[in-house]
């Protein structure tokens, strides 16, 4: 059974369908991109997987159970965690506060343990600390801890980001544009980032990207939306090679 089954998704604006009919399968360890020229429809799927928008008709399941109609919150306490086109960090926490409240979301102890500072709370503190920072050793922000978010260079953000998104303990992670405002070296090291966490966190990741050479060097699977729809599934050569997929890009290119 597929770990993420989308089918038949479609949402309107007004009088505008942003996305139509739209089917996706993702199974465990799946790396995909979705892919296609400004203005496809790429975030708002991403949206509607996350509960940030309520689908006007279709069906998300994960593991056999429907997301429709839960909050981004539960979709994440599910196992469903992303980053965003523009980065949203908290700007003036720092670096290992950012993904202390990324854990803190998870936390075991309550309110009344926090509040009260029961030992459950210094334990779980203390945990919370030791996990956040390796994690930062694993996208090598470690020796930054202690800087304030906004003050990382472009890349080490878009790093941050995603790191906050592995402490929410995701089985399924979305990255929207994460080579965005890169440099190549940046986005050579991001690709070499994504293979691995996927494989050390045993993750299944989706990943929307108008960098092609991260798509084609990263994803075994590519969903292609023009207007909407899909309108090629396929492996990065036969999308390389579609001429419905080429054509929509000398579209965009032409206009
Ligand atoms: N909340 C909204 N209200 C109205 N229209 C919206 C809303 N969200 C998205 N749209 C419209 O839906 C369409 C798809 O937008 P979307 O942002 O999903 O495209 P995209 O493929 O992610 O584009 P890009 O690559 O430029 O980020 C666009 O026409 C957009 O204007």
């Amino acid at each position: 059974m597929a770990l993420l089954s989308v089918n038949d998704l479609s949402i309107s604006f007004g009088g505008l369908k942003a996305v139509s009919n739209f089917n996706m399968q993702l199974h465990k360890n799946d790396l995909a991109g979705l892919i296609g020229p400004n203005g496809a429809g790429k975030t708002t799927v991403f949206n509607m997987l996350t509960g940030v928008y309520l689908p006007t008709s279709g069906d998300i399941q994960l593991d056999g159970k429907s997301l429709v109609g839960l909050k981004p919150y539960q979709i994440n306490h599910r196992g469903v965690a992303r980053t965003f086109q523009n980065i949203r960090l908290f700007n003036d926490l720092t670096v290992i506060d950012n993904l202390k409240i990324a854990y803190h979301s998870h936390a075991r102890y309550g309110l009344l343990g926090a509040i009260c500072r029961l030992p459950g709370f210094y334990a779980g503190e203390k945990e919370i600390h030791e996990k956040s920072m390796e994690l930062l050793k694993i996208f090598k922000l470690d020796h930054k801890y202690d800087e304030l978010a906004k003050n990382l260079p472009y890349g080490e953000q878009r790093r941050l980001e995603i790191a906050r998104a592995m402490a929410t303990k995701p089985r399924i992670l979305l990255l929207d544009e994460p080579a965005a405002g890169m440099n190549p070296q940046e986005t050579h090291e991001l690709m070499e980032l994504i293979r691995w966490i996927r494989k050390e966190f045993d993750l299944t990741i989706l990943l929307i990207e108008h960098d092609m050479s991260l798509v084609m060097g990263v994803c075994e699977i590519i969903y292609v939306l023009d207007y909407g729809q899909i309108i090629a599934i396929g492996t990065p050569d036969e999308i390389r090679n579609n001429r419905r997929v080429i054509e929509a890009y000398l579209g965009e290119e032409a206009s």
